[in-house]
C-alpha cells in the first residue's frame, strides 16, 4: 500500500546543474567486491494475511543495466522493493553479490550493499545536506569512527555533494529542499554508504522536467557501475532512460525486455486497457 507525494513540481526554469566528473569519481569509488555484482531474485513470493501480493517473481538485474519496474496500482512494485530490503516477510530467494538477502534483517541488507529510497523523501530535514550524507557515510563506519570528531568532511561526501548538485546548499536545512533536491540527496546518502544495488521507488514524481531530465542522466551514470531498478510510472521518463523494463500485474511478470518489446507485447497493451478505475496514466502510455 503506497501514498504518492503530492508535492508541485519545483519552477520548471530553476537551474538545476550535475557535475559529470564528481560523479565519475563517486561512483567508481571502492566498489571492487561488487564489481561483477548482479540481483537474482528466484520465486519470490509475499503473503498479506493471505493475500497473495506478489507470487513467484523472478528477476534477473546486471550492472550496467537500468531496469524499470512498471505495472499498474496494486501490481506488486513496491512490496517487491520492500521484500528485497527485509522491510516485507517472503519466500523464496534474493541474492546481490551471491549474498542471499531472504531472512536476513534490513541493517545486514544495507551492509551487503543494497540501498532504496522511499516514493517520499526520508531525509532528516532539521539536519543540513551536509549532516545528511554525514550520518549516511556513518553507517558504514563503526561506532568509534562514528564517534570520532573529525577536522574536515570526508572526500566521498563532498564528492557525492558536488555530484547531486547540492554543494551550494551544504549548510542548509534538508527541510528547505525542493522535492526533486531531496530525491537527489537520498540518491547521494545511497552513494556514500556505499550502495552497489540501488532501488528507487518513484524517483521523479513530483520533479519539473528539467529535474526528470537530469535525475534520468544521473541515474544512467550511476547505473553504468551499480545496478539500479527503478519504480517507476512516468512512461515518458522510462522511454528516455530505461534500458531495460519488467511490467507486472497482480504480483506476476508478464512481461521482461526492452521498452520496444514489451510496448509491443499484447498482454502488456492489454493489462493497460482493461485496468480498473484508479490506475495512473492512459491506454497510449505503453503504445
Ligand atoms: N502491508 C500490507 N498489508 C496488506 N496488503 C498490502 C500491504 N502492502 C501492500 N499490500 C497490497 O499488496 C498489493 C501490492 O501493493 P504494492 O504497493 O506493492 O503495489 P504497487 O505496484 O507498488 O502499487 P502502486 O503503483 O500503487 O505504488 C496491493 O494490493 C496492496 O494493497
Amino acid at each position: 500500500m503506497t501514498t504518492h507525494p503530492a508535492t508541485p513540481a519545483p519552477d520548471e526554469g530553476a537551474q538545476v546543474q550535475l557535475d559529470p566528473q564528481a560523479l565519475e569519481a563517486v561512483i567508481a569509488a571502492p566498489g571492487e567486491r561488487f564489481r561483477h555484482d548482479y540481483l537474482e531474485v528466484r520465486g519470490l513470493r509475499v503473503e498479506f494475511d493471505g493475500f497473495v501480493a506478489v507470487d513467484g517473481v523472478d528477476l534477473t538485474v546486471t550492472q550496467g543495466d537500468l531496469r524499470f519496474l512498471i505495472g499498474p496500482n496494486g501490481a506488486g512494485k513496491t512490496t517487491i522493493v520492500d521484500a528485497i530490503t527485509g522491510l516485507a516477510r517472503c519466500s523464496g530467494s534474493v541474492q546481490f553479490g551471491r549474498v542471499e538477502l531472504v531472512g536476513k534483517p534490513a541493517h545486514q541488507i544495507v551492509r551487503a550493499g543494497v540501498g532504496r529510497t522511499f516514493q517520499t523523501a526520508s531525509v532528516f530535514d532539521e539536519l543540513s545536506v551536509l549532516q545528511n550524507l554525514d550520518i549516511a557515510a556513518g553507517s558504514r563506519r563503526g561506532l568509534p569512527t562514528l564517534l570520532r570528531r573529525r577536522r574536515s568532511v570526508p572526500e566521498e561526501v563532498e564528492q557525492a555533494l558536488e555530484t547531486i548538485g547540492l554543494t551550494a546548499l551544504a549548510d542548509s536545512p534538508a527541510g528547505v529542499l525542493a522535492h526533486g533536491q531531496k530525491q537527489w540527496l537520498e540518491i547521494g546518502m545511497l552513494l556514500v554508504q556505499d550502495a552497489h544495488l540501488l532501488l528507487l521507488d518513484e524517483p521523479v514524481a513530483g520533479m519539473s522536467h528539467a529535474e526528470r531530465e537530469q535525475t534520468g542522466l544521473l541515474l544512467q551514470r550511476i547505473g553504468e557501475q551499480r545496478t539500479v531498478v527503478v519504480v517507476e510510472h512516468d512512461m515518458e521518463f522510462l522511454r528516455t532512460f530505461a534500458s531495460s523494463v519488467t511490467v507486472l500485474h497482480q504480483g506476476r511478470v508478464l512481461s521482461e525486455g526492452t521498452v520496444a518489446q514489451v510496448q509491443a507485447d499484447p498482454k502488456v497493451v492489454e493489462v493497460y486497457l482493461g485496468r480498473g478505475a484508479g490506475a495512473r496514466g492512459s491506454a497510449t502510455e505503453v503504445e
